[in-house]
């Protein structure tokens, strides 16, 4: 049973209120009456309105159904009318550009990989924090990009031969980032400084210097043997480290120990998809830690008693110019914190006795906690350009957009914040998102500061939209179809006609396989050639091999090419990613679909619902791990949601896979001490019953959201385990 404290209007658990009370509003230069007052204010003028777009979410979805249910197939100009007469495509606003100011570089003139991370589980986020620098050796000796075959095994202990396919390879990209005037980096045998110049002795022993010298930017230690020498290549850093006495630098002919790269300039705190927070301890929990992050305070202990070690946010490194002025540069990521959106609400606060709008709650705590940091009240700094960065997620729409502009705007007002203080990542994730996203970046022209392709999200609104058109194609083939690439390359055309280059980040989204790191570097490449400036990893190793891609694409360059190409794109969009021939699917490949999303699904659910695991790896069913949150489970609920409804699948078969791949899924957490197990009672399991309802009652899901089902049987899950 929750108790709550009265404060103004709004009753708030008493857990988040000490929270507030005591660590979030000291020397925020809010005392409490007024932050209390504003918070109730806001709620109660913005309440209604946010209902109003939830209603008209409803309403257009209802239409859409209808619309979709009385015919066969898409008639694509009569569609378009139809959207249009409904009011689901806007008209498109006259050309304009963001006046977005007080951005930070490494969001709007750098180049580079963005790192997310569940909030709430503190010992990843500060790993996030710092993944700013990675090592270049650890990333592919740990890793597929370096093959295991011809005595190259990951063994226990450090293996040479391996070590040494990670030099040739580190060696191989000292060539893109700090190409020689003559021969290569392999096997190099000397980094020296004479007369300012790096002086570079190679394999033959003659020596070189660098096409360009300006790439040479400093050192650390004594210019004669230094033990870092910094470079700098399309905006991004790395650190060549010496040693001659480690394991690696001393069989190595120059000494070299290790690179490393600057890997993860910004990275997203998550509040939304890869967290659990139903309630006001969970959310207290989420709050504490960004608190922890912005004041530099965030401490974890690791490791046994006896050889525990403390994790915290790195400092700053620093460097010699070769004219012998200090050169500083962040040790850590620049923060941005995601919301959550615009549909759920949370008893943490209730507001006549009732749970308010999260996304609201988000928006004031999250703002009123980053606001220490432009108050320089921490240990560093986030934002040296005074901003705070917050992700929106699953905006339906402009008049969406324009609803989150006036909860920023007040935000502000209450925390007495300058205007536009709070910038917004706009996900264009939502299908009524990316046919009017001209009119979304313009609803939030002086705040706008990214636009993401967040596909997951967006291929579960897919389905969701069209649900009643027809079974839709294969999971995998669904991305393969005109709608995807035209949605990526629409995006990218929009945000840079809205003059969103030089002030904000166009970015891409997730690599949800975190195992394939080869895999990832064939084909992320994709993501900077398509003038991207930043696109998702799920860990710190990904966004180290990522940064790489940024090195061999100047992202730059590429964009003028972009604002110049004529690209529309949207009849593709429309074309939804129906089954051809559904008769063309055996019994097997039917089953295979089935008991693929079926496993992801319990195996992503039971560690939500259980153990309050917001994001997970997962087997799928040739066993690869990928990466699972609330979108990657709004694909996989809706998809057999769509199978049941055109009649390819039916409730006893997946009765069926159901309980196979419980069993299944038991198995594989067996080495989990905290895991409880779904079978053999999977009825009286809540995270079972939860799987059955995002499947069977998918199709009416509010857009084939997950969040409202999880929440419950979450909530359901804390009460029995009290
Ligand atoms: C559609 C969307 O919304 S996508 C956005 C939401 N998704 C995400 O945020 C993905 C974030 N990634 C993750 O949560 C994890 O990488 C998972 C769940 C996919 C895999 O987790 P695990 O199986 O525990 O990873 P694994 O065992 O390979 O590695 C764990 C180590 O990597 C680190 N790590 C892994 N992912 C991250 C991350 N995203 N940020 C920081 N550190 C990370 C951990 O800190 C840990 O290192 P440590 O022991 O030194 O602390
Ligand atoms: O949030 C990201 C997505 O792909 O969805
Ligand atoms: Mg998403």
């Amino acid at each position: 049973m929750q108790n709550y404290i009265q404060r103004g209007q709004l009753q708030v658990a008493t857990q988040l209120d000490a929270f507030i009370e005591s660590e979030a509003l000291p020397g925020s230069g809010i005392t409490s009456s007024t932050f209390w007052a504003n918070f109730s204010d806001i709620v109660a003028q913005l309440t209604p309105i946010n209902d109003t777009l939830l209603v008209k979410r409803d309403t257009l979805q209802q239409t859409i159904d209808q619309y979709c249910q009385s015919r066969t197939a898409l008639v694509p100009e009569e569609y378009k009318a139809f959207l249009n007469q409904i009011g689901y495509l806007e008209t498109p606003p006259a050309n304009f550009e963001i006046t977005t100011d007080k951005v930070d570089p490494e969001v709007a003139t750098m180049a580079g990989p963005q790192l997310v991370v569940p909030i709430n589980n503190a010992r990843f986020a500060l790993n996030a924090a710092n993944a700013r620098w990675g090592s270049l050796y650890d990333a592919a000796y740990g890793t597929d990009v370096i093959s295991q075959d011809n005595g190259a095994a990951r063994t226990k202990g450090y293996n040479p031969k391996r070590g040494q396919h990670v030099i040739e390879y580190a060696r191989k990209w000292l060539d893109v980032i700090a190409p020689l005037a003559k021969g290569s980096h392999q096997g190099s045998r000397g980094y020296d400084i004479t007369s300012g110049q790096l002086v570079i002795t190679l394999h033959d022993r003659s020596t070189t210097t660098l096409t360009q010298s300006a790439r040479f930017l400093g050192f650390s230690g004594d210019i004669a043997k230094p033990n870092a020498i910094l470079i700098q290549h399309n905006g991004l850093h790395i650190e060549l480290q010496f040693d001659r006495t480690h394991q690696v630098g001393k069989d190595d002919p120059a000494g070299m120990k290790d690179i490393l790269v600057e890997s993860a300039l910004t990275t997203i705190m998550d509040c939304e998809d890869s967290v659990a927070a139903v309630d006001g301890e969970d959310k207290t929990l989420v709050y504490q830690n960004w608190l922890g992050l912005i004041k530099g305070t965030l401490e974890v202990t690791l490791g046994k008693p006896d050889s525990a070690s403390i994790r915290r946010l790195n400092p700053d490194r620093t460097y010699t110019s070769t004219d012998g002025n200090t050169i500083s540069l962040s040790g850590r990521s620049m923060m941005f914190i995601r919301n959550v959106g615009h549909l759920m609400t949370n008893d943490a606060i209730l507001f006549d006795a009732k749970p308010i709008y999260e996304g609201i709650m988000d928006a004031m705590i999250t703002s009123l906690i980053a606001k220490h940091d432009l108050l320089d009240n921490g240990v560093y700094r986030n934002s040296q350009a005074g901003s705070i960065y917050i992700v929106k997620p699953k905006m339906h729409g402009s008049e969406e957009v324009a609803f989150a502009n006036t909860l920023f705007s007040c935000v502000e007002r209450a925390l007495s914040l300058p205007d536009n203080t709070l910038k917004m990542g706009i996900m264009d994730e939502e299908r009524r998102t990316s046919v009017n996203l001209k009119a979304c970046i313009y609803a939030a022209k002086e705040r706008a500061v990214f636009i993401n392709t967040g596909f997951l999200d967006r291929t579960g609104d897919e389905i969701h939209t069209s649900m009643h058109l027809g079974p839709f194609a294969l999971k995998a083939q669904i991305k393969q179809q005109p709608w995807l690439t035209a949605y990526e390359l629409a995006n990218v055309k929009i945000g840079v006609d809205a003059g969103m280059s030089g002030k904000a980040q166009i970015g891409k989204g997730m690599w949800p396989i975190p195992d394939h790191m080869a895999d990832m570097m064939q084909s992320k490449t994709t993501h900077p050639q398509s003038g991207a400036n930043t696109a998702w990893v799920p860990s710190p190793t990904a966004a180290t091999l990522h940064a790489l891609h940024y090195h061999q694409i100047d992202v730059f360059n590429l964009r003028s090419t972009i604002a110049s190409a004529e690209f529309d794109g949207l009849d593709d969009i429309l074309t939804v990613p129906l089954l051809a021939d559904p008769s063309s699917l055996s019994e097997h490949d039917i089953q295979r679909e089935l008991d693929n999303n079926v496993q992801g699904i319990l195996g992503y659910v039971v560690r939500w619902v259980h153990q309050g695991i917001g994001c997970s790896k997962v087997p799928d069913i040739n066993n690869v791990g990928l990466m699972e949150d609330r979108a990657t489970l709004r694909i996989s609920s809706q998809h057999i949601a769509n199978w049941l409804l055109h009649g390819l699948i039916d409730e006893s078969q997946i009765n069926d896979s159901m309980l196979r791949m419980a069993k299944l899924v038991d198995e594989q957490n067996g080495a989990d001490g905290e895991y409880i197990n779904m079978m053999p009672n999977p009825l009286e399991s809540i995270a079972f019953q939860a799987a059955q309802e995002l499947i069977l009652k998918g199709t009416a899901q509010p857009n084939g959201y997950t969040e409202p089902v999880l929440h419950a049987k979450r909530r359901e899950m804390k009460q029995n385990i009290q």
